[in-house]
């Protein structure tokens, strides 16, 4: 009998869940995709219900198909999308879908906040309330839903929602709470000076627990639904990108972490809570208890390089799409491309920018097209990694994770535009992998978090910088730089023009 955790990799286009032996080794895998609405432009939903279901059939799949023995899963745990907004009714039946993180519709919602609370908030926070995080949400249901918001007693994040689905049981650990913007982070308590500002009671928010707290068994019903035990324990969880920085190994200050996942992160380990990036970067609670993060985000990452794929090239494997930017040159032949596709956030605030691509040339081909996407990425990273150097962090090494670390080629990318040794996980599986982490540390096989790490965590091949591809890229960059402000006002126009076309 050989006994594995669970780590549920809550994801936006899909539920991945990794059965991880106490070895740290991934012994089965299985994955559900889901959809995601976009009924507006800058509008993102998707229904819970989606997620339960997609997280049951690999469940059901790991057991049928995999021969996992029920009896034999000792825990669970989680690493959920940030910041989407469940609301639930006093039955706990939710009353809307979910509005997700990377929904832009509550401008209105964060300048409410940003004057109500202006510098108290972002002290409270650390963050300051932008459209993507879950407050503005909140208030934009409770100011355009009026009917919805009276019935609703309590909201939850994603993964807290399946976790309550699975255990019957509602709360919310600290790292994914840090990203509603209600929570005082350093201090760990619900943040008393929104709820009286905006009106919430207390009892709309629910207990707080750390990652690896036990935070029930599988119930009754779950277990009929899905052939688990209710001997399984479950434990809390935490963000995905405080479970991917688990699942990196991100527990040292020198060290950043890349994820190219739908969104793009850099994440940084933060020791003490007085690092002060003025809201500039986000900071969240780690999953580590008393620990934190500090992280940039970038709105479309992979999910730029998706979406010209499915209008270039639907039909093309991802491997074969990214390959073909090798028959182009660095710099993408002078052809530049901003990733704007949904807005962005890190280091520009702002919901209505729009994408680019800046130079184009008769001679330009489609692997100059697909080159440029995965640069402009990979700069879009550079762009949070300078407000870093701004504030004289220092680190020498980048993980990278997420699926656009299956690509050496992109890989590369990142090591000569970052100009910085760029290393892999042998098992890139971070956030599901910090997920199985968490609940293998509740269950006590591990003393902490830090010593799962330094058991289970391999890294793999690194990437060094290229001289001649650094100048380059130093160069391109210096062009890239210029465009977001060059752009701002056209794309503003541009999408007040398609925001009347649908109304
Ligand atoms: N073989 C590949 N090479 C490079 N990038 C890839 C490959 N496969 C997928 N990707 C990128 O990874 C992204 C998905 O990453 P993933 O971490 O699975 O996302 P999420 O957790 O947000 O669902 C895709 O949007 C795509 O851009
Ligand atoms: O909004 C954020 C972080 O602030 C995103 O990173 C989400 O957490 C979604 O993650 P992926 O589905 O792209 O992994």
């Amino acid at each position: 009998m050989t006994q594995v955790v669970l780590g549920v990799d809550l994801g936006t286009s899909s539920v991945k869940v990794s059965a991880v032996d106490r070895q740290g080794q991934i012994v089965a895998q299985q994955s559900f995709d889901y959809p995601l609405t976009q009924p507006h432009p800058g509008w993102s939903e998707q229904n819970p219900e989606d997620w339960v279901n997609g997280t049951t059939v690999a469940i059901v799949n790991l057991i049928l198909k995999d021969g996992l023995n029920p009896a034999d899963i000792a825990g669970i745990s989680y690493s959920g999308q940030m910041h989407g907004l469940v609301l639930l009714d006093d039955n706990n039946q939710v009353l809307r879908p979910a509005i997700l993180w990377n929904d832009t519709r509550t401008t209105s919602q964060t300048q409410e906040i940003a004057e109500k609370m202006s510098e108290e908030f972002v002290a409270i926070t650390r963050n300051l309330a932008l459209e993507g995080f879950t407050l503005p949400k909140i208030l934009w249901v409770k100011e355009n839903e009026p009917e919805i918001f009276k019935q609703a007693k309590m909201f939850l994040l994603p993964k807290d929602y399946l976790r309550y689905r699975m255990t019957g049981n509602l709360a919310m650990d600290y790292s994914d709470a840090a990203g509603t913007v209600a929570l005082d982070v350093v201090h760990k308590v619900w943040s008393k000076a929104v709820q009286k500002t905006f009106d919430l009671p207390a009892s709309f928010f629910p207990e707080l627990i750390e990652s690896t707290d036990f935070a029930g068994y599988i119930s009754e019903s779950y277990a009929t639904f899905s052939g688990l035990h209710t001997s399984t324990k479950v434990f809390g969880g935490a963000a995905d990108n405080a479970a991917g920085a688990v699942g990196a190994g991100l527990l040292n200050a020198n060290m950043v972490m890349s994820s190219i996942g739908t969104s793009g992160v850099v994440a940084k380990f933060e020791d003490r809570a007085d690092v002060d990036y003025k809201g500039d970067i986000h900071f969240f609670n780690h999953a580590i208890p008393n620990k934190f993060y500090s992280m940039g985000v970038t709105l479309a990452a992979g999910d730029a390089n998706a979406w010209f794929k499915s209008v270039f090239g639907e039909d093309i494997p991802f491997g074969d799409w990214v390959n073909e930017a090798a028959q182009s040159l660095v710099g993408a032949n002078g052809l530049i491309f901003t990733p704007y596709i949904s807005g962005e956030r890190t280091p520009y605030p702002d919901a209505d920018i729009r994408a680019s691509f800046t130079g184009i040339d008769r001679t330009h081909q489609r692997a100059d097209f697909i080159r440029a996407v995965l640069e402009g990425i990979i700069f879009s990273f550079k762009d949070i990694m300078m407000i870093y150097d701004r504030e004289g962090a220092n680190f020498d090494t980048v993980v990278a994770i997420g699926g656009g670390a299956k690509s050496s080629l992109w890989l590369q990318i990142q090591a000569d535009i970052f100009n910085k040794k760029v290393t892999t996980l042998v098992n890139e599986q971070g956030p599901g992998l910090g997920a199985a982490m968490l609940a293998a540390t509740g269950l006590g096989w591990y003393d902490s978090v830090q010593d799962a790490a330094n058991k289970i965590i391999k890294f793999g091949t690194t990437y060094y910088p290229n001289p001649e591809a650094v100048a380059n890229y130093d160069q391109v960059y210096a062009i890239y730089q210029t465009i977001y402000a060059a752009t701002k006002e056209i794309s503003h126009e541009l999408l007040t023009y398609r925001r009347q076309l649908k109304h």
